[in-house]
């Protein structure tokens, strides 16, 4: 009888903006690494998340949407670490949302690898109840590239996704693990805060949200057993601030109590965060906005 052997490789999860790939990264992990909304193209970094089991362990890598409008320059380095994420991967997982096949999709489909495994993800599955048309479906989206495989899962509703895991685990090679088993994220917790603001300011602003916006982490201490971290969302005009922090500072307070639950359970500590806004150029009149007291 011969045991198993260890299996450990890289999967790149791609598709257009809003299939669902964050999530789908996300529930595969079991934890919120990614950040996630409605509004589409949030993803602006790629993240490895990893998934650790007895015989295998899957790093993900989180690519950006496949940009087809905004053509800015940062889109284009966007594209580009889609193909760059591509590159040197064991096994690629191209999400499709069930019953949509447009424009969008094709040009990421042109972009697939022929030599590496690319097995067809249909996700949320829950929004097709018609199985005749699903299958239908299949066979249309089959029709248009020479995938490996095919699962249909609901990443958000964390269904099918270990047929999916079966599905992905030949693909790897046989390797001993890349990382320690408790590990899920090669990113450091400084960027995980930053995401996560990222996160509940995509959220909050919806369609006011400025495009040229980053958001920076001044400075994250370990204060005993709570982290302390400022952040600074930075916006290109002076007429964008009230936009982030809203009327009596009402949206950045929000936005910030948010951030801070969600940082106080991934990091399993108490946080104490402050969210300022300022002006990319300007320094001499940045609004520090502390989240308990109001704006100073
Ligand atoms: N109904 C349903 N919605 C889902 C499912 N999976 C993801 N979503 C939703 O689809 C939206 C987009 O999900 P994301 O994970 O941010 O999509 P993405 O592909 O990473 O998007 P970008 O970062 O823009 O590339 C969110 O509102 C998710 O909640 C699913 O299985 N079913």
């Amino acid at each position: 009888m011969t045991d198993t052997p260890y299996r450990c490789g890289f999967v790149a999860i791609v598709g257009r903006p809003n299939v669902g790939k964050s999530t789908l990264m996300n529930h595969l992990i079991g934890q919120k690494i990614s950040i996630t909304s409605k509004k589409a193209q949030t993803t602006r970094h790629r993240v490895n998340g990893i998934y650790t089991e007895p015989n295998a362990q899957f790093v993900f890598v989180d690519t950006p949407g496949f940009q087809t409008y905004h053509k800015g320059a940062l889109n284009e380095a966007l594209n580009n670490s889609v193909k760059d994420s591509l590159a040197n991967v064991d096994c690629v997982l191209f999400v499709l949302e069930a019953m949509r096949l447009s424009a969008a999709d094709r040009e990421v489909i042109a972009l697939l690898p022929k030599k590496t495994p690319v097995i067809l993800v249909l996700n949320k599955l829950d929004k097709a109840k018609d199985r005749l048309l699903l299958s239908a479906f299949i066979e249309e989206a089959r029709a248009e590239f020479p995938f490996t495989d095919v699962e249909v899962v609901s990443a958000k509703h964390g269904q099918r996704l270990g047929e999916l895991l079966d599905k992905v685990r030949p693909h790897l090679p046989e390797s001993v693990p890349l990382y320690p088993e408790d590990m899920v994220t090669d990113k450091t917790q400084r960027f995980l805060a930053a995401e996560i603001v990222r996160e509940k300011l995509f959220r909050y602003l919806g369609e006011e949200l400025p495009y040229e916006m980053n958001v920076e982490v001044e400075s994250f201490e370990v204060d005993g057993s709570m982290f302390r971290i400022y952040v600074a969302v930075l916006v290109d005009k002076e007429g964008q601030k009230p936009i982030v922090i809203g009327r009596g500072g009402e949206k950045l307070k929000k936005i910030s109590t948010e951030a801070r639950l969600d940082m106080e359970q991934l990091f399993d500590c108490k946080v104490f965060l402050e969210v300022w806004v300022k002006v990319k150029s300007g320094w001499a009149d940045d609004v520090r906005f502390l989240r308990d007291f109001g704006i100073n």
